[in-house]
């Protein structure tokens, strides 16, 4: 390739990137095979992803509708057919498909597919189900901080008083929440959850109390209920609510006092029959004392002190979390099962956990996806993981490790299979040479890899012959 050509693909590539992170609808490039190559951000926030662990999942893990492949491999152009998109809880969500093939000299290289909400889930706040999808068995580990705090939410998840749960980003709040839900009275009832901080402000007041027909320009005719009123006999789940305005604040203080609330734009005062639960990981103490967080509002609010420590305070709960989504990735993913290596362990526990459970979740299904064998090595971790260490068990030779960040788009324009096969050579040759090339130092090797003897040979054999 000339240097001028090079340029050009390079330019073209940002340009597909640019052009995809434009797009806010979920969009998969994938070749024939399924798997995918690209994937744009409101991909990630369909399927709860990050884009680096998007790349390289197949479409038979991401779309619960074979026959989508079908139509990718047949190159076939389709319109809103109608499939179903499983998201990282393995949660179904109905989509429509939009597929454009892509052809390389006349044949099939695989396609681009973009993807639109169902009319009937977009607007289905109305009839939406609102249900859970954890319990308290869910929250995993055995420290004795996370015992207390499950022991102190099955006590109070009877009664009717309003939660307020603190804890950093990612420690399990709404998990918690749900508990304390589907422990309660209103169990039967709905769980309506809302994110303050992810709704812009000027929506916020009416999705959180509704507005009547006519409330302001652009509003539904017939008017729409806020979640007060969508939580009726149920929990009420205010996620974020350090990041709720001022004037909002004022009104939930009313509601909370009054029992009662008015729709936007309406006059009709309607009771208010749910529990709230509130969640925040912001210093709300501090906030009182820099006026942006009413006084009042927080002791209504904190009425039943809860707290979820972060990961990096329990690390002793480390050990059953990462058993239990190696196993949940694994299954899903069907791949063989996984054991650490105990330097690799030993980075886990070193490692400080700034996105806690979250970031731990992320960082197993990455390995579930990419590492080869079933022994998880320093190598295959995250550079941020990893920290200063290098090689496992006092190696010292290098061994060829993943792209710890997202890669670049030129690096992602190949992070494919390819590459995958590449650094399983690598692995390899690196093993032998560390352990010798005697059948002592094979079964040596064969044995840090996690694979057995027999596979060492044939992939030994298939290096060999490529030379
Ligand atoms: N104890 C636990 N055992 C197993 N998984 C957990 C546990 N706690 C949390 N999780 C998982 O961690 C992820 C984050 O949990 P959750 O959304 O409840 O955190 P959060 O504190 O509400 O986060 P944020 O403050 O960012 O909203 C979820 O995918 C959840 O399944």
């Amino acid at each position: 390739m000339t240097d001028q050509t090079i340029k050009e693909r390079k330019m073209l590539l940002q340009e597909v990137e640019g052009l995809l992170s434009l797009i806010t609808l979920p969009i998969l490039v994938v070749d024939t095979t399924g798997v995918v190559i690209h994937a744009n951000p409101a991909a990630e926030h369909v399927w709860q992803r990050s884009q680096v662990v998007l790349l390289n999942q197949t479409l038979q893990t991401l779309v619960g509708t074979p026959k989508l492949l079908e139509y990718v491999k047949k190159g076939k152009p389709l319109r809103d057919f109608s499939v179903e998109l499983i998201d990282g809880g393995g949660k179904r969500h109905a989509y429509l498909c939009r597929l454009h093939p892509l052809f390389v000299e006349r044949s099939v290289a695989g396609a681009i597919l973009q993807f639109t909400i169902q009319i009937k889930e977009a607007d289905s706040e109305k009839n939406r189900k609102f249900v859970t999808r954890y319990n308290f068995e869910d929250i995993r580990g055995h420290s004795p901080a996370i015992l207390a705090l499950k022991d102190q939410a099955r006590q109070i998840a009877r009664s009717d008083s309003t939660v307020l749960i603190r804890g950093e980003s990612g420690t399990g709040k709404e998990v918690l929440a749900q508990s304390i839900h589907r422990n309660s009275d209103r169990k039967e009832g709905p769980f309506v959850a809302i994110n303050c901080a992810a709704i812009p402000e000027a929506l916020l007041e009416s999705e959180l109390f509704g507005y009547e027909d006519g409330a302001f320009t652009g509003a539904k005719k017939g008017g729409k209920p806020g979640r007060f009123e969508l939580a009726l006999h149920g929990t009420l789940f205010l996620d974020e609510i350090g990041d709720m305005p001022q004037y909002l604040q004022a009104k939930l203080l009313r509601v909370l006092q009054e029992r009662r609330m008015e729709r936007v734009g309406g006059s009709e005062s309607i009771p208010v029959d749910v529990r709230l639960i509130a969640a925040t990981h912001k210093d709300l103490e501090s906030m009182i004392v820099s006026g942006q967080f009413r006084e009042d509002l927080f002791y209504r609010l904190n009425v039943i002190p809860l707290f979820v420590p972060p990961l990096r305070h329990r690390k002793e709960d480390l050990y059953d979390l990462i058993q239990f989504y190696l196993k949940w990735f694994g299954d899903r993913l069907g791949k063989e099962p996984k054991r650490f290596s105990t330097q690799a362990m030993k980075c886990f526990m070193d490692y400080h956990w700034p996105g806690n459970i979250r970031e731990l979740e992320n960082t197993l299904e990455y390995i579930v996806n990419l590492e080869i064998g079933d022994l998880v090595t320093i190598s295959s971790l995250p550079s941020t993981i990893r920290g200063n260490q290098t090689t496992d068990e006092g190696s010292s030779l290098p061994l060829h490790s993943f792209p710890p960040t997202y890669p670049t788009a030129e690096k992602r324009d190949v992070f494919s299979e390819r590459i995958l096969e590449q650094t399983e050579e690598q692995l390899i040759i690196d093993a032998v040479q560390r352990y010798g090339k005697n059948t002592e130092g094979k079964r040596k090797a064969a044995e840090y890899l996690g694979i057995s003897v027999a596979t060492l040979y044939r992939r030994l054999q298939k290096i060999n012959r490529k030379g």
